[in-house]
């Protein structure tokens, strides 16, 4: 396949045409009485109409049919889908997944839509107001099928393997340690488009990282790449955030993650390398979640050497890419995570077990490695 070509600038009013037919976008206007080539004009909103202009998302698209003209719907399977997050009790406990084991095509094949799983979420469809986290296990691409998500945004992290996405504003190859989110999709008939409502995608190596420079650790908010806010200010649905390489270099700290329980609840996957808080464990295309309060925080490996290190200037994660979900809900987990998908790491509490008490109640301030 040709090498594919993309728009740039994250939120830009964009503008895109078939050289098949140059003129396609009308000039001027956006919904002529007749649009050039006899295309439809069709609109697809992604903000309230009376969202204020700075949040204002919209675009344009020109059409061969317009996306109304399909048979009806009709359910199909639902597959490991569900938006039912009573299906067991709640778990406070901490959860840990090894990596997800996708299908071996010669087995059987499964296209993205059949291989999607939901491990967890939370919030209800019907007001708009939730988030779910799927685990999606394919090993065929999809042949006359397509797939829109009309309950919200799908941000997509792919670990293994590459997507060729085709959206109704092009083609996406999406590749791990890219991400990319995409809206409505629809049969592939639009000649011309624009906007700033479109699908897009990230290479997350161009994140850049910014960490603390003098002493004491920046909290995770730092490394922030997209936010999917709720109607608090601050108050994220889901912030997606990333634990790129970087430079670690503040004195007198204990650099890993410190311990913590946090109102908000934490998703967290690995598409390479191991991630710092944990020695062993965490895998890649495994995941782990620690909900509302759920206690955590580095391995007792981890604390040991990090609380003896020397504090020289280091490389921290090189060739590591850990991300995050940070969410206000509190993601109840599926039973196709608790069990079906036999993944679940009945053993994880046991990385925190070897921790000591090392209080030395005679002395204060021990001396240090520094
Ligand atoms: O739990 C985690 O590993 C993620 C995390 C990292 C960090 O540097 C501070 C807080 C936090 O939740
Ligand atoms: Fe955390």
């Amino acid at each position: 396949m040709a090498e594919l070509k993309y728009l740039s600038g994250f939120g830009n009013e964009c503008t895109s045409e078939d050289p098949r037919c140059p003129g396609s976008l009308p000039e001027g206007q956006n919904n002529p009485q007749v649009c050039p080539y006899n295309l439809y004009a069709e609109q697809l909103s992604g903000s309230a109409f009376t969202c204020p202009r700075s949040t204002n998302k919209r675009s344009w698209l020109y059409r061969i049919l317009p996306s109304v003209s399909h048979k009806p719907f009709e359910s199909i399977d639902e597959g490991h889908v569900t938006h039912n997050w009573d299906e067991v009790d709640p778990d406070p406990n901490q959860l840990r997944w090894k990596p997800f084991e996708i299908p071996k095509a010669s087995q059987k094949k499964v296209d993205f839509v059949s291989g999607l799983h939901t491990l967890c979420g939370a919030g209800d469809i019907k007001s708009n107001n939730g988030l779910a986290i799927h685990i999606f296990l394919c090993n065929t691409s999809m042949e006359n099928r397509c797939f829109y998500n009309s309950d919200g945004d799908f941000l997509i992290v792919p670990q293994k393997g590459n997507l060729l996405i085709y959206t109704e504003f092009g083609k996406m190859l999406v590749q791990p340690n890219e991400i990319c989110v995409i809206q409505d999709v629809s049969p592939f008939n639009v000649v011309a488009w624009h906007g700033n409502y479109t699908p897009y995608k990230y290479n997350l190596k161009n994140f850049m990282v910014i960490n603390s420079v003098a002493f004491d650790h920046a909290d995770p908010s730092i490394f922030t790449v997209l936010t999917a806010k709720s109607v608090r200010p601050g108050v994220a649905i889901a912030d997606f955030v990333i634990f790129p390489p970087r430079w670690g270099v503040a004195d007198k700290t204990f650099r890993p993650p410190y311990y913590h329980r946090n109102c908000m609840s934490e998703f967290m996957g690995l598409i390479q390398g191991h991630y710092e808080a944990k020695q062993g464990g965490f895998l890649p295309g495994g995941g782990s979640l620690h909900s509302t309060m759920t206690p955590h925080g580095p391995d007792a490996d981890c604390f040991e050497k990090a609380s003896k290190a020397k504090l020289a200037p280091e490389r921290i994660a090189d060739g590591t890419m850990a991300f995050m979900f940070e969410s206000s809900l509190s993601l109840a987990v599926t039973k196709w995570g608790l069990k079906a998908s036999r993944c679940l790491d009945e053993n994880y509490h046991k990385c925190w077990e070897p921790l000591k008490s090392h209080f030395t109640p005679n002395s204060r301030n021990p001396a240090g490695p520094n």
